[in-house]
């Protein structure tokens, strides 16, 4: 289901520090046009938690308007650390959603047995397929290769974001007998060809704002076998993303989009601050 590169769009802010909902829209057409299979709204590269739920709702209405257009599959962040709340907004979301990435509980720390419990409760009632987002050094919770093949195992559960900070036992352990129809997708840009080399579906992935085309062509390589192409290309694009990452996302890639006149302003939201201009021009020189 979730083949692909998909595109966790920024959330651009005009000089009035509103969003810019027209340039949402742009963004959205611009890598569908360059080989994005899909668009995830609201994700950490979306700036979600300093948004209000009426600028969640214009951003998740402009990308459903695009990827209705263009029959791309918009998956929409969903984020929360207690099962009930996360069902709700589960249940809330509009028409026009066709995924939801929900990470694991944050903070709280309930184990395996309580992140198996909170993802069974919520994919018995969600309106939508889950993929799960498994980011440790941001949740603090470890989820291993076994737990998440049993939740594979429900038929509401798509897939995982898999971003554990580099290839580690779990990711080897997990890709060599994935659950049928699960798909692994790379969530940490630096570590995605090494992850497609072993059989990951895609990825999710803020850096393919910037060379989309190239990403996609990634992906296509190691599922075509074209290990001498996709190495080529996975060398290079992991130094782009490396660059990209070396300030709090979104923060470089907001000044670089800007830059490149692709976003009113870089502007972010309290507590990031904007990047220097000497890293924008830093990642700049990695794709020009
Ligand atoms: O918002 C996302 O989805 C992503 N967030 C990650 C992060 O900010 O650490 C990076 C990844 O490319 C996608």
């Amino acid at each position: 289901m979730m083949r692909g590169i998909h595109v966790p769009l920024v959330t651009p802010f005009d000089a009035a520090g509103e969003v810019a909902v027209e340039s949402v829209e742009k963004l959205a057409h611009r890598v569908l046009d360059d080989g994005a299979a899909g668009l995830v709204a609201l994700g950490t590269t979306g700036e979600v938690a300093a948004l209000d739920p009426a600028e969640r709702a214009r951003v998740i209405e402009a990308c459903a308007r695009v990827c209705a257009e263009r029959q791309a599959l918009l998956t929409v962040g969903v984020t929360g650390n207690d099962t009930r709340s996360t069902a709700r907004a589960l249940r809330e979301l509009p028409e026009g959603v066709g995924a939801a990435l929900v990470t694991v509980p944050y903070f709280l720390r309930p184990g395996e047995h309580g992140v198996v419990a909170h993802f069974e409760a919520l994919a018995d009632e969600t309106p939508v397929p889950l993929v799960i987002y498994h980011i440790p050094y941001r949740t603090g919770q470890a989820v291993g290769a076994a737990t998440l093949r049993r939740l594979g195992a429900h038929p509401m559960v798509a897939g995982v974001k898999y971003a554990a900070g580099g290839i580690d036992q779990d990711a080897v352990d997990l890709l060599a007998d994935p659950p049928a129809g699960f798909d692994v997708l790379g969530g940490d840009d630096v570590f995605v060809s090494p992850l497609l080399a072993m059989g990951a579906s895609g990825g999710i992935l803020a850096s393919a704002h910037l060379s989309t085309r190239s990403f996609a062509d990634l992906v296509d390589a190691w599922h075509a076998g074209d290990v001498a192409r996709a190495r080529e290309l996975g060398h290079r694009l992991s130094r782009l993303s490396a660059a990209l990452f070396t300030a709090p996302n979104p923060t470089l890639l907001k000044g670089v989009l800007h830059a490149e006149g692709l976003i009113p302003t870089p502007a972010v939201r309290l507590p990031l601050v904007e990047a220097d201009p000497a890293t924008v021009t830093a990642v700049r020189e990695c794709f020009t």
